[in-house]
Formats: C-alpha cells, sequence, structure tokens
C-alpha cells in the first residue's frame, strides 16, 4: 500500500469534517510517505494556507498518534506529483480536480454515484423512483424534482444518479452539477467582472441543472433573484430542474415566497433516515465496491449503533477496513468494536434518555415531568410511547432501564410502547413523521 497512512488519515477526517470542506480542501491534496515522513502537496497557496490554518494540527496528530501511522512528522508544501498511470473507476485526490481546471464547463457528475450504487429501502424508493423517472424522460417528467432530507441521506447521490443516467442515454447533454454555494460565487464573480451575460449563457443552456442544497440561498437576494430567472427559463425550455434541501421548502427562513412556490411545480420528495435493513444492506454494498469481506454480524453491529445518516454509517465503515488493513487483522466482530470504540462512545454521550425526554416533551408542547407521570390522558400517553420508542432505538438501555427512567415503569410497558409505534408509524402518517422528525432532531 503506497499510501497506507494518508489513507488512514482520509478515513480518520470523513467522519470529522463536512463532505463539502473534504472535497474543496483535503482530498485535492496529494499524499507523498517517505522516510517516515509524509509531504502533504497542495495544488496552490490558497489551498496550502487554507488546510495549515485549518486542518495541519489535526492531520498532524493523527499521522503521529502512534497508535496511528506513528510517522514523525508531515510537512506542506505547493506542488504535484504525476497522477499514477493505471488508476479504475477509483477516486483519487488530484483527479477531479484536474479535470475540472481543463473543462470548467464540465459537468461535475461523479461517475460513482449511480443508481446501480444506490441501496434502495422504504426510506429512499420513492425519492429514487422519482429520479429515474427524471433521468428517463428529462424536462418532461417533474420539473422541478424537489429532494429534501437530513444530511447524509442520499440526496447527492441521487441527484448524481439522474445526471450519470441522462449523460449515459444522450452522451452530449449539458448536465450540470452544482452546489448553491457554487452558483452564488459564480454569479458574483460574474457581476464583478461584467460577465453577467455569460453566467446567465452558461446556466441557462444546461440541459439538466441539478443544485444541491438551496438553503444556502436563505437570505442571499441577489442570488436569489438571478436563479429565478434562471429557472424560469429552464422550465420554459423544458430543461430538467433537480434541487435539494435539508428541509421542506416553505420551512427554509429566508427564501422569497415566490421561489417556495414554483419549487412545488413540479414534485417534492422526502428521503427519510433509512431503516436498520437499508442500512445493512448499504454496508455490505459499500463493502463490496470495495472488495471487502464484511461478515454479517458486523454490519448488523454498524447499522444498529450508527443510525443518523449514511455518512457516517459509511465513515464508520471505513474506518474498521483502514484499521484492518493498517494492523493486518480480520474483521471480526471484537475488532470492529475496537476500532469504534470511541466513536460509539461519543455517540452514547449525545442521545441519553433524558436528552430524549427533554426533546420529546418540548416538540409535543408537554413537561417532561408528565412523561414520567402516571397521567393516562391520550395527549400524554402517546408521547410518553414515542419517547421509550426513541429511547430504545437510540441508546443502548435495556427495556427494564428505560422502564426505571420513566417513572419506573415495568419493561412490558416498553415493549409495549415499542410496538405500538412501530404499528402506528405503519397507519398513522402524523406518528411516523412526529417520530422521524425527533429522530432527525435527536441525531443530527
Ligand atoms: N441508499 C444509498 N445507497 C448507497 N449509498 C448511499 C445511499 N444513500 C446515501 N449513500 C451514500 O452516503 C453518502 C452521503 O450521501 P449524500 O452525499 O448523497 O447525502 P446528502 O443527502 O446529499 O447529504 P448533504 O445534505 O450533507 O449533502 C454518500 O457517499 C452516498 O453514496
Amino acid at each position: 500500500m503506497g499510501n497506507s497512512a494518508w489513507n488512514y488519515c482520509l478515513s480518520r477526517l470523513e467522519g470529522e469534517i463536512p463532505e463539502q470542506q473534504l472535497n474543496t480542501w483535503i482530498r485535492p491534496l496529494q499524499a507523498v510517505e517517505e522516510q517516515g515522513q509524509l509531504r502533504l502537496l497542495a495544488p496552490n497557496r490558497f489551498v496550502m494556507d487554507w488546510v495549515r490554518d485549518h486542518f495541519l494540527d489535526r492531520i498532524r496528530s493523527l499521522i503521529t498518534a502512534p497508535d496511528g501511522p506513528g510517522l514523525n512528522a508531515v510537512v506542506l508544501e505547493i506542488g504535484s506529483q504525476a497522477a499514477p498511470a493505471v488508476k479504475t473507476n477509483s477516486r483519487t485526490a488530484s483527479q477531479p480536480q484536474q479535470e475540472q481546471a481543463r473543462t470548467p464547463a464540465s459537468s461535475n457528475i461523479n461517475p460513482k454515484f449511480t443508481f446501480d450504487t444506490f441501496v434502495e429501502g422504504k426510506s429512499n424508493q420513492l425519492a429514487r423512483a422519482a429520479c429515474t423517472q427524471v433521468a428517463g424522460n428529462p424536462g418532461a417528467a417533474y420539473n422541478p424534482l424537489f429532494l429534501y432530507g437530513g444530511v447524509g441521506l442520499g440526496k447527492t447521490h441521487l441527484m448524481h444518479a439522474v445526471g450519470n443516467l441522462i449523460l449515459r442515454d444522450r452522451p452530449g447533454a449539458k448536465v450540470l452539477y452544482l452546489h448553491s454555494e457554487r452558483f452564488v460565487g459564480d454569479m458574483v464573480k460574474a457581476l464583478q467582472h461584467n460577465a453577467i451575460n455569460e453566467f446567465k449563457r452558461h446556466y441557462r443552456g444546461a440541459d439538466a441543472l441539478l443544485i444541491d442544497d438551496i438553503q444556502f440561498f436563505a437570505r442571499k437576494e441577489r442570488s436569489q433573484e438571478e436563479f429565478f430567472h434562471t429557472f424560469n427559463a429552464l422550465l420554459e425550455g423544458q430543461q430538467q430542474v433537480v434541487l435539494t434541501c435539508d428541509r421542506y421548502p416553505k420551512e427554509v427562513d429566508g427564501l422569497e415566497e415566490r421561489l417556495k412556490s414554483r419549487f412545488g411545480w413540479g414534485l417534492t420528495v422526502a428521503i427519510e433516515p433509512p431503516e436498520l435493513e437499508t442500512r445493512v444492506a448499504i454496508l455490505m454494498s459499500k463493502a463490496s465496491q470495495d472488495g471487502v469481506d464484511l461478515p454479517d454480524e458486523v454490519a448488523f453491529f454498524i447499522a444498529k449503533r450508527i443510525w443518523s445518516n449514511i455518512r457516517e454509517l459509511e465513515g464508520a465503515l471505513k474506518r474498521v477496513v483502514a484499521n484492518a488493513q493498517f494492523t493486518g487483522q480480520a474483521i471480526t466482530l471484537d475488532f470492529t468494536k475496537e476500532a469504534l470504540k470511541d466513536l460509539l462512545a461519543l455517540q452514547d454521550k449525545l442521545v441519553t434518555v433524558e436528552n430524549i425526554q427533554k426533546t420529546v416533551a418540548e416538540y409535543y408542547k408537554i413537561r417532561v415531568a408528565d412523561l414520567l407521570s402516571k397521567r393516562r390522558s391520550r395527549s400524554i400517553t402517546r408521547p410518553r410511547q414515542v419517547a421509550m420508542a426513541l429511547a430504545k432505538e437510540l441508546t443502548s438501555h435495556s427495556l427494564p432501564e428505560i422502564g426505571d427512567a420513566f417513572g419506573g415503569r415495568d419493561h412490558t410497558t416498553v415493549l409495549h410502547a415499542c410496538r405500538k409505534v412501530e404499528e402506528l408509524r405503519q397507519g398513522d402518517s402524523r406518528v411516523d413523521e412526529d417520530f422521524g422528525n425527533l429522530l432527525r432532531t435527536l441525531t443530527t
């Protein structure tokens, strides 16, 4: 393994730094390991300064830690190395960057994010179906297609999958993917350089425009104005627009009403946090893509303990795999528990039964004391059952422990609550929505 220290470091950083920042600052770095030190090559001074100021201390502590690669030093400088000659399909630090530099108008579609690599489950079924429809009939099926849901649930993946499928069917199509921050940045640059017409032409000429995380448009009036016109022009021309957001569009403060109402013209679909079976399937699929043999019990263990989002799930898997490769050990359940020890401890600390009770009480506008009381009116029992079910799902406490924490109730009451909530979630969309909202609040 040429760069095992750097790969190890990356796998750790992936769990700590938002994807957007990793792509912007960390992945463009090239790493060279030599004589006990790691040389990091930044493509330019801007990146070097940023990495030095924001990430270098952390990288150094990971690289030199005795229980990590244990190298002596990290050197950061400007430079580049020739790209390795053979590299199939795997993402290297520098490739996407170089690609972009050569062809600034390129689509930025990540070839790894396809429908084939997207695992379907109840939580994302509708979103996936809508995306396949759109990819098969761009501009005609649903326009715009608006995907929303919490962080790391696969919105970006699906968006790229749409782009990839359109490009497969029509290789000449102009498919533009970008984060909404980039749209804002490009617009500002265009205004500064008197090039707004070019900017308009560029975006309005897209056959499909895919814009990620549009909550970043909030309170940026000039950008919203420009986006509004771009959006209208595209819709009129039957060019496809796909948008994502971390919440339901109407709930984004600081977004103009006319935009919100336009977003509702097409189809708006939610992606929910995946249920256990889907999480296991995703882990299995990621492992097999990387050629890793993942025992079932390990997949179940990770999926049970990490529920909030798929990026974290992937991060945990990467950490286990990197540690196993690094130490040359097999991936067993014990090994996995050890590798994820600090991550899981951190998580246990974050979601406590008290925390759940407080959040649930606030959500239903009742008092925590009501949850613990003997009161049996519907307005109290339902939130209490939901809180118990959340405690079972999100903490590692046993049923008797949870019962105790809810005013000394019996474990069978907790079991009943969990079953009841499960049943209600199937049959009553309000309960399902409440549960989803609470899960999101507690885990993000
Ligand atoms: N159903 C799925 N099958 C396989 N991989 C998935 C699935 N959902 C998400 N992922 C993976 O999880 C990671 C995070 O997903 P993605 O970046 O698409 O999330 P997101 O919803 O766009 O989050 P954010 O709002 O933070 O941008 C990606 O690596 C993606 O491939």
